[in-house]
């Protein structure tokens, strides 16, 4: 069983669990009474002038192993939004990545910044509880549905208000991407969630198939300014980073390098 099956089953398991607890009629009724929220336009941030990043909270994940102690998620997203991030992603899956929905409440409560949450998401149950919890947008990961899933949890996210990043990681759940739901938003994944090997080729290798009007989203692996410099030279809307600005000892500093502003500072 490889470890996107695994995460995907431990996955279904919480959402059994968690629905238990608390029923879907009960969350539904908590969006009922929150739908006003403040309004942050996910997709807008991504297709703003220049190369946008959405900075990941991430504290470990099976391929790294710990990444960050210590550090609230307050003082993370904060760093984040003062280093120039579009938006934010919070993982929230617990047992891979030691992340929950909590995390996402805090970072919605300490910042303005759009927030996708990063999960594995397989049920609508997730999704209610995400639009809950103050999430503006979903990741739907295409390796981990079949195509009657995806259709109809990206239809769902739509109808609760949420934005959907579409991922995926080779030309087969490229056009799955395209063909099945039209999507807006497309992650492309230079991870694969399989061997967990990175190779940041592989956005320039799909982005050829993508059809233009489409936001792209690179994701995984991006660690230098002049990555994004390319990326953004072939029309690359936005990226995805985590390790690289968890890791940093001032996340903040790590972000306005990668989006060339320190330098600026010095000329
Ligand atoms: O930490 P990195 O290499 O910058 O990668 C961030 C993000 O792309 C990665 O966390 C990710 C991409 N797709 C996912 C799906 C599930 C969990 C995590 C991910």
């Amino acid at each position: 069983m490889s470890v996107l099956e695994r995460i995907v089953e431990t996955t279904q398991k919480e959402v059994r669990r968690r629905s238990k607890k608390v029923p879907v009629a009960d969350l539904e009724r908590l969006l009922s009474e929150r739908r006003h929220h403040d309004d942050r336009p996910f997709s807008e941030a991504l297709t703003r002038p220049g190369i946008s990043v959405i900075a990941e909270h991430k504290r470990a994940s099976p391929s790294a192993g710990t990444i960050r102690e210590g550090a609230t998620v307050e003082e993370i997203v904060t760093a984040y939004e003062r280093g120039g991030a579009a938006a934010l992603s919070i993982l929230t899956e617990g047992p891979h990545f030691q992340g929950s929905l909590d995390d996402l409440k805090a970072a919605q409560a300490a910042c303005g910044l759009p927030i996708l949450r990063k999960d594995f998401i397989v049920d609508r149950y997730q999704i209610v509880e995400s639009a809950v919890a103050g999430a503006d947008a979903i990741l739907l990961i295409v390796a981990a549905l079949d195509e009657k899933e995806l259709e109809a949890l990206y239809t769902e996210a739509y109808a609760l208000d949420l934005a959907v990043l579409v991922e995926v990681h080779d030309e087969e759940e490229l056009r799955t991407a395209l063909e099945v739901v039209d999507a807006d938003i497309i992650g492309i994944n230079n991870r694969n969630l399989i061997d967990f090997t990175v190779d940041v080729e592989r956005t320039y290798e799909l982005l050829a198939d993508v059809p233009t009007g489409k936001t792209v989203v690179s994701e995984s692996g991006l660690h230098h300014r002049e990555q994004l410099e390319d990326l953004e030279r072939v029309g690359v809307d936005a990226v995805l980073v985590g390790e690289r600005l968890m890791r940093s000892p001032s996340p903040e500093q790590a972000l306005l390098d990668l989006l060339g502003e320190a330098s600026d500072d010095l000329v």
